[in-house]
């Protein structure tokens, strides 16, 4: 990407398309389309054909998506599978069709078998049954790097695909039941000492082991991908170190300063029993993250905090 390159970020204003677009300026790159969902519903396919025949960007970086956790990917099954879908066909074509020279497709690591072994490799991908939950927009994820990868092979289209573990940080979603677990427990946790709670409820049994990864972390590798990646399949971004849901809980605990009692509602469900990423592929590119998860808690509770009532929730 060259500094006046035209780029576009879809999603600009969620939690990675903001810290792309934070990674972007901070390099000095200027020329940035944006659009808000409201102004261009990506799910409508004349709507994204008219802003793609206008706008003809050179670069893509496809970051717009219906995201959520646990609960939220299993209650809009049919959301999580069609807006998905929907958004990602319409960008990959028509990012195809005006000429953009090179995209970025962001998947996640919901997209391996629930049981592949650990840590997870590139290629264990459809190698066994998903995990249920969160089916449909694994499904949705699978298709958009089997659908770069199909434009590459006929059209010669450089779309690459990134997996990222999960995600925390700056404009993350706080929504009670449709966020994930890291933003939920900073908001279930300053709640509870604000109104001096004497105990705070930890969905599932505590003992999933995840990977968290801080959002402008992320964007470090997205902007190196972006500029020296350019083969078909997917990279695995992460940090390559987890911790079980239970120490998760008890490290925003202290961070935050509550000193009540943990509770686990096993009425929830557990999910994947553990999604470490293999980080070997960038790791050998010489990009490894520098946010500890420590750091990353303290900055995202101060984002929330400067949000003052108005959370971001979705
Ligand atoms: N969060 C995580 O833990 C992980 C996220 N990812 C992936 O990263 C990407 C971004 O996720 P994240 O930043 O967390 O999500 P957010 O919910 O923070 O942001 C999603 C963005 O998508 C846009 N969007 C959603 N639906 C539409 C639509 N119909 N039309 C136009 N825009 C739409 C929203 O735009 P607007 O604000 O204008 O409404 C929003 O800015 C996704 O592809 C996700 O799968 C991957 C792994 C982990
Ligand atoms: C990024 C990734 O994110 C999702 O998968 P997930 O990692 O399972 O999601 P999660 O963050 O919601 O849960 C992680 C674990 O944490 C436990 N947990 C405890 N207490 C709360 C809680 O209060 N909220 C939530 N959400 N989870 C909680 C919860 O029970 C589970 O065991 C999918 O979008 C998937 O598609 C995907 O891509």
């Amino acid at each position: 990407m060259e500094k006046d390159s035209k780029i576009y970020i879809a999603g600009h204003r969620g939690m990675v398309g903001s810290a792309i677009h934070r990674k972007l300026l901070k390099e000095g790159f200027t020329n940035f389309i944006t659009r808000t969902s409201d102004v261009l519903d990506l799910r409508n396919q004349q709507q994204v054909a008219d802003f793609f025949a206008q706008e003809k960007p050179d670069y893509v970086f496809l970051a717009a998506a219906k995201v959520g956790g646990i609960i939220a990917n299993n209650t809009y099954r049919a959301e999580f599978l069609y807006d998905n879908l929907q958004i990602q066909n319409n960008i990959i074509h028509n990012s195809y069709l005006n000429g953009v020279k090179k995209l970025m497709f962001l998947g996640s690591s919901c997209i391996y078998p629930k049981m592949a072994a650990q840590p997870l490799k590139e290629e264990y991908l459809l190698t066994g049954p998903l995990e249920d939950t969160n089916e449909p927009y694994a499904i949705a994820k699978i298709a958009g790097i089997k659908m770069c990868d199909a434009y590459r092979a006929q059209y010669g289209c450089n779309y690459i695909s990134a997996m990222p573990t999960n995600l925390y940080g700056l404009n993350d979603n706080y929504h009670p039941q449709n966020s994930h677990v890291l933003p939920a427990l900073i908001r279930r946790f300053h709640e509870a000492k604000e109104q001096d709670a004497p105990s705070v409820t930890i969905w599932g049994t505590g003992s999933p082991k995840r990977e968290f990864l801080f959002a402008d972390d992320l964007a470090e590798a997205c902007f190196y991908l972006m500029q020296n990646y350019n083969e078909p399949g997917l990279v695995n971004i992460g940090t390559g170190e987890d911790l079980s849901i239970k120490d998760l809980a008890y490290l925003i605990k202290e961070v935050i300063g509550y000193t009540g009692e943990i509770v686990f509602d096993t009425s929830k469900p557990d999910g994947t029993p553990r999604k470490l990423m293999d980080v070997t592929k960038l790791s050998k590119a010489g990009w490894k993250y520098h946010t500890t998860l420590k750091e990353g808690i303290t900055f995202a509770y101060h984002d929330y905090l400067s949000k003052g009532v108005f959370v971001t929730e979705r």
